[in-house]
């Protein structure tokens, strides 16, 4: 039976790539490991805790000692990495956090596994998850390639080009077998509402304002989290080793003109007049750093292992409002105790 360790699991893209693994590979041993941080949550995973083959470990990727541990005792054919911290405004305010999950963690797991697959590199993988954030702005056109050099401009962007060249480099130095996945925006049901698209269906729920950051022509390319994870599954099986894959939609969006669509759904579907959450919308004092704009070229992906998105945006994203309406329970939970003082804190100065 193959053992593959998740971390980040319990997080929002880690879920729905825990979900599809445990459901679609009973022959695998799937292990989350997440330290079940403000955004992971067990609750994300409730229709998949029972399986046999699942296994979840809370751990903190920081302890190297306890990362040693733990994969020498499952000694596992695959690590897919994706426990990180992932928001771009709290690493505003709070680099080093991001420094030791993103660059520490990383290297504390790749450690671990350099040393327990010696020997037999060739049988396993370091799958690691990235963002097209590493490659930092792009001006009104042009798209990011798997060769576009590395310009980051936000502590967390930084930290995960950090985190991408040790993994790089330990192929390198060391022969481990690594791939790397760049992808853009992910949205989706069990994103933290602290992201665009679900803070705002929260905030439009709540009637609370849409804060958005300067401007609003800021551009974005989005993509339903479960074209992520499925992507994730084919480049875990079928993609070639020491490579890198962008993964996006070929779905930019202006801020601005995606928060206007999400108001006119939201109205329509809370059964509210047309215009009513469009009142809502706020412009804010913009984000330090803020890249103009992000837009990935998923050709290599799309050639190279025939990996397109399945969903159009409209779907999806209906589909993800639908779901954050149905799951108001959810929501509540997430969002009580810290989450709103976090808020405030986070925008008082917006
Ligand atoms: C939270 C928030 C965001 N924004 C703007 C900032 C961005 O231009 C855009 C999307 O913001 P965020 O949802 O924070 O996502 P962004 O900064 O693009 O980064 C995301 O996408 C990246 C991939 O591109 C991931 O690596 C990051 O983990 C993820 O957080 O919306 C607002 O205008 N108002 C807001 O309140």
């Amino acid at each position: 039976m193959k053992k593959i360790i998740i971390t980040g699991g319990a997080g929002f893209i880690g879920s729905h790539v825990v979900r599809r693994f445990v459901t679609k590979y009973p022959q695998y041993q799937i292990y989350n490991l997440d330290a079940l941080t403000y955004a992971g949550n067990l609750e994300n995973l409730r229709d998949v805790e029972n399986f046999p083959n699942y296994t979840f470990i809370k751990a903190d990727i920081t302890d190297a000692d306890k990362m040693y541990e733990i994969i020498s005792e499952i000694d596992p054919d695959g690590v897919i990495h994706l426990a990180a911290e992932s928001h771009v405004d709290r690493s505003i305010n709070d680099p080093l956090a991001f420094v030791k999950t993103n660059v520490i963690g990383t290297v504390n797991l790749l450690n671990a596994c350099r040393d327990i697959w010696k020997g037999r590199y060739d049988e396993t993988l370091f799958y690691h998850i990235s963002t097209d954030e590493v490659y930092g702005t792009l001006g009104e056109s042009g798209l990011f390639t798997e060769t576009t050099p590395y310009d980051p401009n936000s502590p967390y962007s930084a930290s995960k080009a950090a985190s991408d060249h040790f993994v790089r480099a330990y192929g390198e130095t060391y022969g481990m077998n690594y791939i790397i996945t760049n992808c853009s925006n992910n949205y989706g049901p069990f994103q933290f509402p602290e992201k665009l698209i679900p803070l705002f269906i929260n905030n439009i729920i709540a009637n609370k304002p849409l804060p958005v950051y300067g401007d609003g022509l800021y551009t974005r390319d989005w993509l339903y989290v479960i074209d992520h994870a499925m992507a994730i599954d084919l480049v875990y099986h079928k993609g070639a080793k020491h490579e890198t894959y962008n993964i996006g939609g070929f779905n930019e969006w202006k801020n601005i003109d995606l928060v206007r669509l999400l108001c006119r759904l939201m109205d329509k579907k809370l059964g509210r007049p047309e215009g009513t959450a469009d009142k809502l919308i706020t412009f804010v004092k913009d984000r330090p750093g803020h890249d103009r704009r992000y837009a990935i070229d998923a050709t290599k992906i799309n050639t190279e292992l025939g990996w397109k998105p399945s969903v159009t945006f409209e779907t999806g994203l209906s589909e993800t409002i639908d779901w954050y309406l149905e799951n108001t329970e959810w929501l509540k939970n997430v969002t009580s105790g810290a989450y709103q003082k976090y808020y405030e804190e986070m925008y008082k100065n917006r």
